[in-house]
């Protein structure tokens, strides 16, 4: 139902705008990026792209900012919010919300060096949002492999899909309070690596400094994290449970030893993902703020 030319005459200069909002965004911090891809994908994962991330919480309504994986985490809001009052001012009342964090996504993996794709058009903005939905959807870092593969395959992805949109955290940022237990707890984890890490993540305090998910190349949208998680320097215990002797390994394997694979699997993952139950039709509305429903 969605489709790539949804805005060539409402708005013809929809995806240009958002390409170089995102691109100027992205010169003045490579990390905002990485969040905003993250941004499509909590939103997604959580009944569908709908913009549903992307609504404050009030004084009688609660939405899913302040769910435990999103809260103090997720960011690129002003990102969105500047894009949108950009197409408001060209095209009212056209251009969804789920549209530009969708769209933002795929150029942010472009502007990094990722393969591009195409964006289908014509999502709607939901007019609710569900704090427990995300509590519930979104993979928590500490899950295991079988952990990982099921909270993907409720959302219909394979196990390998899951692998090749892992590879996401080859770009981008984590908090000491999500990797502590791995550096403290874990022996599957490279020593000089762990040891390194410990410096700004000590054993109490410092939650929320911060360490690149690819200590390698961490602005890159390359398969440096395959081949970390080949010699045990995955940051979150989630990343290294693709690694850890079980089924996920040889797919590591194949994205380690070819980038284009990687590349080109995740393209097409992130399209699977941004088709997840969109409003389209009269379902849903138009925001005119992303914050608020109209
Ligand atoms: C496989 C299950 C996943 C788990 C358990 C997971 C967990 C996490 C955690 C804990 C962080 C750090 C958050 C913080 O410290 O504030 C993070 C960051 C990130 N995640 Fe994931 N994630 C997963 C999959 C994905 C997917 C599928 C994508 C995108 C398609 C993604 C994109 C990112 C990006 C780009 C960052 C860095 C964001 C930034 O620097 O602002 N992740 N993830």
């Amino acid at each position: 139902q969605l489709s790539g030319t949804f805005y060539s005459s409402s708005c013809p200069s929809a995806l240009s705008t958002i390409k170089s909002a995102v691109s100027s965004a992205v010169s003045s911090e490579a990390r905002m990026g990485a969040s905003l891809l993250r941004l499509h994908f909590h939103d997604c994962f959580v009944n569908g792209c709908d913009g549903s991330i992307l609504l404050d919480d009030t004084a009688n309504f609660t939405g899913e900012k302040n769910a435990a994986p999103n809260a103090n985490s997720v960011r690129g809001f002003d990102v969105i919010d500047t894009i949108k009052s950009q197409l408001e001012s060209k095209c009212p009342g056209v251009v969804s919300c789920a549209d530009i964090v969708a769209v933002a996504a795929r150029d942010s993996v472009v502007a990094l060096g990722g393969s591009s794709w195409t964006v289908l058009l014509g999502r709607r903005d939901s007019t609710t949002a569900s704090q427990s939905a995300a509590n519930a959807n979104i993979p928590a870092p500490t899950l295991s492999l079988s952990g990982l593969i099921s909270a993907f395959s409720n959302k219909g992805f394979t196990a390998k899909e899951m692998v090749a949109l892992s590879g996401s955290h080859t770009i981008g940022q984590a908090r000491c309070t999500v990797f502590r237990a791995r550096l403290y707890n874990e022996n599957n984890i490279n020593a000089t690596f762990a040891t390194s890490l410990k410096a700004s993540c000590p054993s109490s305090g410092g939650d929320n400094n911060l360490s690149p998910l690819d200590t390698t190349s961490p602005t890159s949208f390359d398969n440096a994290y395959f081949k970390n998680l080949q010699i045990q320097k995955g940051l979150l215990h989630s990343d290294q449970q693709l690694f850890s002797g079980g089924s996920t390994d040889a797919q590591v394997n194949a994205y380690s030893g070819n980038a284009a694979t990687f590349k080109t699997d995740f393209a097409n993952a992130m399209v699977k993902m941004g088709n997840l139950s969109p409003l389209t039709g009269s379902n849903g509305q138009i925001r005119k703020n992303c914050r608020r429903v109209n």
